[in-house]
C-alpha cells in the first residue's frame, strides 16, 4: 500500500515528455559526475519546467544534492569533481566555457539546509547581493528589502527591526531571511537543499507555504528527505537511487501509480 498522499492542490500535471521549449527552464542532458574515481551520477537526463516546483527525492547518498549543486555549478568548488554532459538554462549550456559562473549564480540562487545569515543586520543581509553589484541608491535598496522580505513572507515580522542583527531571528525566520536574500537579486531559478530539515514543524509549514508562492515568480528545485514534503510542495518529483534517475513524473502519478518497482518500494517505505 502506498503511504504518501500528494496534497499539492496546484499540481498542473504537465506532460514532461512533451514540453514546449518555452515551458522548459532547465534541461539536464546525459549528466555523469565523478568524485575522483567514484561515479556519483549516471546519465541523468530530465527537463525541469519553468514556474513550477520540482522535487528530488531518494535515499541518503543517492546523489540528490550532487545533482542540485550541478545546477549552479557549486561542484566547481570540489577539486576532485568531474562532470560530463550538459545543463541548459533557458537553452544555453551552463557548462559552456563562455559562461561566467558569478553571473550564473545570480540567475540560479541557492538556499542550504542550515540557515546561514551573515553577521549583519536583517537589512544588510537582504541587500548583500545588490551591494556586490554596486547598487547604492537608498530608495532602490529600501524597495528591494521590502519586496524581498514580503516575497519571503517575513516582512510583517521584521519591518520594525530591520537594523537588528539577523542572528536575533528564530531558525525559521533566518531561513526565510536567507530566501529573501536569494530572491533580492531576482534569480530565475531557486535551488533549495533540504531547506526545512533544521526547522520545527511550524516553521516548516511556513516555508512550505512560501515555496508554493515562490513558484509564481521562480522555477524552484528542492531536495528533500521527506516524502510527505515532496508530495505537499512539488508539481514534479524525481526519484533517484544510487546516482541514477529512476523515475520522473508529475507528483501525483509518482506517489499514486509509480511505474518502477524501485520507486514503489521507496515510497511505501521498504527501504531508504
Ligand atoms: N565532496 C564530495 N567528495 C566526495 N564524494 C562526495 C562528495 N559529495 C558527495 N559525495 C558522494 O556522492 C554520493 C552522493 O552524495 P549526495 O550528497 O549527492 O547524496 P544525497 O542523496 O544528497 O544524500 P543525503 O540525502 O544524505 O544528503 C555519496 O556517495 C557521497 O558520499
Amino acid at each position: 500500500m502506498i503511504s504518501v498522499t500528494p496534497t499539492n492542490a496546484n499540481n498542473q500535471q504537465l506532460d514532461l515528455n512533451n514540453l514546449t521549449p518555452a515551458q522548459v527552464a532547465l534541461e539536464i542532458k546525459d549528466l555523469n559526475l565523478y568524485y575522483g574515481s567514484k561515479q556519483a551520477l549516471y546519465d541523468v537526463s530530465m527537463k525541469i519546467p519553468k514556474g513550477q516546483v520540482t522535487a528530488f527525492i531518494g535515499p541518503s547518498g543517492c546523489g540528490k544534492s550532487t545533482l542540485l549543486r550541478c545546477i549552479n555549478r557549486m561542484n566547481d568548488l570540489v577539486d576532485i569533481c568531474n562532470i560530463e554532459g550538459e545543463i541548459n538554462l533557458h537553452g544555453k549550456n551552463i557548462y559552456d566555457k563562455s559562461v561566467d559562473v558569478a553571473s550564473l549564480r545570480r540567475r540560479v540562487g541557492m538556499v542550504f539546509q542550515r540557515p546561514n545569515p551573515f553577521p549583519k543586520s536583517i537589512y544588510e543581509n537582504v541587500i548583500y547581493g545588490l551591494r556586490l553589484q554596486g547598487i547604492k541608491d537608498r530608495r532602490t535598496l529600501d524597495d528591494a528589502v521590502e519586496r524581498s522580505l514580503r516575497g519571503a513572507a517575513l516582512w510583517d515580522e521584521v519591518k520594525d527591526r530591520l537594523h537588528d542583527n539577523a542572528f536575533g531571528l528564530s531558525g525559521g525566520q533566518q531561513q526565510r531571511l536567507v530566501i529573501a536574500r536569494a530572491i533580492a537579486i531576482e534569480p530565475e531559478v531557486l535551488l533549495l537543499d533540504e531547506p526545512t530539515s533544521a526547522l520545527d514543524p511550524i516553521s516548516t509549514l511556513t516555508i512550505e507555504e512560501l515555496i508554493n508562492d515562490l513558484k509564481s515568480k521562480y522555477t524552484v528545485v528542492i531536495v528533500t528527505h521527506n516524502m510527505q514534503q515532496a508530495a505537499r510542495v512539488s508539481d514534479q518529483t524525481a526519484f533517484m537511487y544510487m546516482g541514477e534517475l529512476i523515475e520522473y513524473s508529475d507528483t501525483n502519478t509518482l506517489f499514486t501509480t509509480p511505474k518502477m518497482k524501485k520507486t514503489e518500494d521507496y515510497i511505501t517505505g521498504r527501504y531508504g
